[in-house]
C-alpha cells in the first residue's frame, strides 16, 4: 500500500490534466465531494493538507462530530461478533447493576440499535435525588456515545410485579433520538406489553419548532462544501 492511500476518504488523482486530491464524505446515502488540485492550492503537499482539514471539518459537520467511517468500521467489527440477543434477558441482567438504595426500585433497559448492537442501562440514584438517572436514558446515552443513530426497540424490566412505564423525560429524549420505536414493558411475572413510543408521547416537542420560529438555524445543508 502506498503512502498516498492511507488517508481515509481521500484519493490521489493523476490523470490527463487532473492532478490533485479527491475528498469524499457520506451521510444518509448522500455523498459530498471536492477536488483539491495541486495547481489551485500551490503544490501537492499543500493541496493534501487542505484536503485533510476540509474532510475532517466536513465529517464533523455532517454527523454531529462523529466520523461516519469510523462508526461504520466499529459496527462491522461488533456485528461480526453479534449473536441473536434476548432483549428481556439483557434488560434483566442489566437490572442487577441498578444503584437504587433510596427507591429500592430497580429498572433494567435493553435498547436495540439498527446496527444490531444492544445497549443496556439501569437506574442510578444520587443522594441528591433529582440527579438520579433512569435505566432508559443510561442505555440511550451509551448508544449515542458509541455513534449509534438508528434504533428499533427498547425493553424495560423492573423489580416490581407491575409494568414500569417510562417517565416523561425518557419519553422525550427517546422520541427525539430514537424516533417512534417499539417500547416493550415486561413486568415481574414475565408478562409483556408493547406500545409505540409516539403513542406514549403524542404532540411531542421537537427541534422543528426552532426552524419555524427562526431562532436557530439547524445545520443540515452541506451545499457550501460542494464544488
Ligand atoms: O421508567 C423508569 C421509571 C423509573 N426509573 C427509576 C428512577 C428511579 O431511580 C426509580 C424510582 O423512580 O426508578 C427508571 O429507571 N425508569
Ligand atoms: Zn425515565
Amino acid at each position: 500500500m502506498t503512502q498516498e492511500k492511507k488517508y481515509r476518504g481521500i484519493t490521489r488523482i493523476d490523470s490527463h490534466d487532473t492532478h490533485g486530491w479527491f475528498v469524499r464524505a457520506y451521510k444518509a446515502g448522500k455523498t459530498t465531494s471536492k477536488l483539491f488540485s495541486d495547481a489551485v492550492y500551490g503544490g501537492k503537499e499543500i493541496a493534501l493538507k487542505e484536503a485533510i482539514t476540509f474532510r475532517e471539518e466536513l465529517v464533523k459537520k455532517l454527523n454531529d462530530g462523529v466520523d461516519v467511517d469510523l462508526v461504520k468500521q466499529a459496527k462491522k467489527v461488533r456485528s461480526l461478533r453479534a449473536k441473536p440477543v434476548d432483549l428481556v434477558a439483557e434488560a434483566n441482567e442489566a437490572m442487577k447493576m441498578a444503584i437504587a438504595p433510596y427507591s429500592k426500585f430497580q429498572v433494567g433497559a435493553a435498547l436495540k440499535a439498527s446496527s444490531g448492537n444492544v445497549y443496556t442501562g439501569q437506574n442510578i440514584e444520587s443522594a441528591s435525588f433529582g440527579l438520579s438517572m433512569c435505566a432508559e436514558r443510561v442505555a440511550l446515552f451509551k448508544a449515542l456515545s458509541e455513534g449509534e443513530r438508528g434504533f428499533s426497540e427498547i425493553v424495560i424490566t423492573s423489580s416490581s410485579d407491575d409494568f414500569c412505564p417510562l417517565c416523561g423525560a425518557c419519553r422525550q429524549v427517546l422520541l427525539e433520538f430514537a424516533g417512534n420505536i417499539s417500547v416493550i414493558m415486561v413486568n415481574g411475572k414475565g408478562e409483556m406489553k408493547k406500545q409505540k413510543l409516539q403513542k406514549l408521547l403524542p404532540e411531542a416537542f421537537n427541534a422543528k419548532v426552532f426552524e419555524k420560529s427562526g431562532t436557530t438555524k439547524i445545520a443540515t445543508k452541506t451545499d457550501e462544501s460542494e464544488h
